[in-house]
Order: C-alpha cells, then sequence, then structure tokens
C-alpha cells in the first residue's frame, strides 16, 4: 500500500459522501499499522451541526473495529489546493496518530501537499494531559 494507492482508495470512499446540503463530497482512507485501509466519507444530516467529516468517519470505523495504530491518512475533495481537515478531525486525529505520521492532503486535479499530524496540531491536547494534571483524588 503506496502513498498512490491510499489516494486512490479515499477518492472511492468520496463516492460514497452523503452531502444533500452542502453537496461537498469528502474522502478519507486511513491505513493501519497491520496493512488495512478504512475509508470514510462526511456524512451530512438535515440537523446541520451533525455532519460528521470523512476523516472522523474513517477513524471512528477503524476504532470500533479494534484498530489504533495507524501509518497514514489521506483526504480528498474537489477543492482548488489540496483539502484541508477542519479542527475537530485535526483533534481526534491527534488522539490517536503520533505527531510524525504523515498525511496526505489532496484533490480531485491530483495536487498532493505532504504533512504531518503534529504539523496540523501543533500542541494538541493528548490523552496523557489528563492523567499527568495533578488534580486525580
Ligand atoms: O476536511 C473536511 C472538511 C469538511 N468536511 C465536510 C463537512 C461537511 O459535510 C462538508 C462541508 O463542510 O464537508 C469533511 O468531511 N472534511
Ligand atoms: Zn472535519
Amino acid at each position: 500500500m503506496d502513498m498512490k494507492e491510499l489516494i486512490e482508495q479515499s477518492k472511492t470512499a468520496r463516492e460514497n459522501a452523503y452531502v444533500p446540503y452542502s453537496k461537498f463530497k469528502v474522502g478519507a482512507a486511513l491505513l493501519t499499522e497491520d496493512g488495512k485501509v478504512y475509508q470514510g466519507c462526511n456524512i451530512e444530516n438535515s440537523s446541520y451541526g451533525l455532519a460528521n467529516c470523512a476523516e472522523r468517519t474513517a477513524i471512528f470505523k477503524a476504532v470500533s473495529e479494534g484498530s489504533k495504530k495507524f501509518k497514514a491518512i489521506a483526504v480528498v475533495a474537489d477543492t482548488e489546493g489540496p483539502c484541508s481537515p477542519c479542527g475537530a478531525c485535526r483533534q481526534v486525529i491527534s488522539e490517536f496518530c503520533s505527531p510524525e505520521m504523515p498525511v496526505y492532503l489532496t484533490n480531485l486535479k491530483g495536487d498532493i501537499q505532504q504533512t504531518t499530524v503534529g504539523e496540523l496540531l501543533p500542541g494538541a491536547f493528548k490523552p496523557e494531559d489528563l492523567s499527568n494534571a495533578g488534580n486525580q483524588q
């Protein structure tokens, strides 16, 4: 599974986007350490604020099937430049992925921006922050 293949899988996932309100389809493909790929698309709702982004769909699918170790994620949309994850997705990605993990931000025209989880959300609030807080009884 190389970068190009992962990006192709994000495009396939994008086709399943449920976007009757925004009409803006997004796809994601999340590669696990054992070589499995979880696809995600954005899923909207008539109660607009309940939309779930493609990235979080992919992560929640993986975690719900017992996978929590990830190697890379690709995101795609029909954007002018590479599609950039929202703040909520950056936080959720940071919960499970190391700051060094590669992130491929892409679009349908074939632009690819390779970045990392740490670059997307520097100084992320992490699970360890809770246990290190010194406020336990
Ligand atoms: O990185 C992103 C940015 C936006 N969206 C979705 C949320 C909503 O359904 C639509 C418009 O914001 O795009 C994603 O899935 N991922
Ligand atoms: Zn998002």
